[in-house]
């Protein structure tokens, strides 16, 4: 049993962009964040980035999943040994490997038991599964940190979280509402592709992992006939809840094909840019302001085109003192705790489930 009160959770992402993994320390009751401790990246070695490209869009037991599991498994114990020590648990989200909720269901690689017996701690993990079964979306399950976030900058008007991973997301929220459950305290979705087919693309064209600092996107000129067809796309006009997989919007890097470089870049920085502005537009209010968490916001050209599309201050997380690098690592160790207190991890709201319910599944070492 874990001890009651606040503990120390380890928690830890490896998202859909493939760079790496993130681990966070965070101190938390499953309600409030107490404390933020030490955080770490490992990035994936290039030939463990290609084992886990090779299984994208696979499912247990297909080509090339065991070996992914593996990479996954490896990076993990590493980067997170070095911060176990102070944890009472962890929170292991594993790599999406294929997310398909109303169909397959959605894979994550790598086996908690494994990470619980290497690191000789509890480890909660699976968290999407569960979901899925009931009817959910699986995804974002980052929204419930969300609102703990917002509550521990006092915020208490309507604001919005936005992550640009891969994949982008947002969470509209009202701080005033007693849990991130309470009916009407968030809304959440998917909001289209971000930074994956912006890194397909610079990887492919130029063998580079990604457009720093937006560089080439910023020498470019966005071609609108591949925006006026993004915005045509049912995905936008869909209810929230809603997700994606990261190869969902694939059709966007042949649309670029003949493009210049520059020309692509700007394009798909725009399109991410456009799918975000369009996704406020299922605001229930206003909010006060957009505060930006994951790699995009590095990116000052896509923090630029957003920006313009919205009527509100569009700030990294870092303006309200949060590390948008490590706030999904710190996301899931705040719901590793959640899942161990038996409190929910998702909503009607949140991924679209029937009821609040809680995910995960809590491996525990032998020993
Ligand atoms: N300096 C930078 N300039 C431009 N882009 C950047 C920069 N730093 C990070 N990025 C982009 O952000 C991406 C990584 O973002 P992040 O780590 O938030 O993604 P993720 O957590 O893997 O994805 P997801 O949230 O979808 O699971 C990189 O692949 C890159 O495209
Ligand atoms: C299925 C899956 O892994 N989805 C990721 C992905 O990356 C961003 C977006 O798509 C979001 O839905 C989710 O991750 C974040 C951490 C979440 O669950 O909140």
């Amino acid at each position: 049993m874990l001890k009651p009160g606040a503990v120390w959770a380890l928690g830890t992402m490896s998202g859909t962009s493939l760079d790496g993994v993130d681990a966070a320390l965070l101190k938390t009751d499953g309600e409030a964040i107490l404390a933020f401790g030490d955080s770490a990246y490992r990035p994936y070695a290039a030939s463990e980035r290609a084992v886990l490209r090779a299984a994208l869009g696979h499912w247990p037991g297909e080509a090339g999943v065991e070996e992914a599991a593996e990479v996954v498994e490896t990076a993990h114990a590493a980067l997170m040994a070095s911060l176990a020590a102070k944890a009472d648990l962890a929170g292991f989200h594993g790599q999406t490997l294929a997310h398909d909720p109303r169909g397959r269901g959605t894979h994550q690689a790598g086996d908690g038991a494994v990470l619980a017996e290497i690191l000789n701690l509890p480890v909660v993990w699976d968290f999407r599964s569960s979901d899925v079964e009931l009817g959910g979306q699986g995804a974002p399950l980052a929204p419930f940190y969300h609102f703990a976030c917002a509550k521990w900058i006092g915020a208490t008007d309507p604001v919005a979280f936005l992550n640009l991973g891969g994949v982008g997301n947002l969470t509209w929220l009202d701080p005033a509402m007693p849990a991130p459950e309470s009916p009407g305290a968030c809304l959440a979705f998917d909001t289209g592709p971000a930074n994956a087919p912006i890194d397909d693309l610079l990887r492919a064209r130029m063998g580079a992992e990604r457009d720093e600092g937006g560089a080439l996107a910023r020498s470019g000129r966005v071609e609108a006939a591949i925006l006026d067809r993004l915005q045509d796309q049912s995905y936008f006009r869909k209810m929230p809840p809603k997700s994606l997989d990261r190869q969902d919007f694939h059709w966007l890097l042949e649309a670029v094909a003949d493009l210049c470089d520059s020309d692509a870049a700007a394009t798909l920085t725009a399109a991410a840019a456009t799918s975000v502005v369009l996704g406020t537009e299922h605001f229930p209010k206003p909010v006060s302001r957009l505060l930006v968490t994951g790699g995009g916001r590095h990116n000052p050209v896509m923090m630029e085109m957003i920006a313009a599309g919205m009527d509100c201050p569009v700030d990294p997380v870092e303006a309200v003192g949060l590390d948008g690098d490590m706030l999904e690592a710190q996301a899931f160790a705040h719901l590793a705790v959640r899942v161990a207190r038996g409190l929910p991890t998702s909503c009607p709201g949140t991924t679209g489930v029937a009821a609040a319910v809680g995910g995960g599944r809590i491996s525990r070492p032998a020993r």
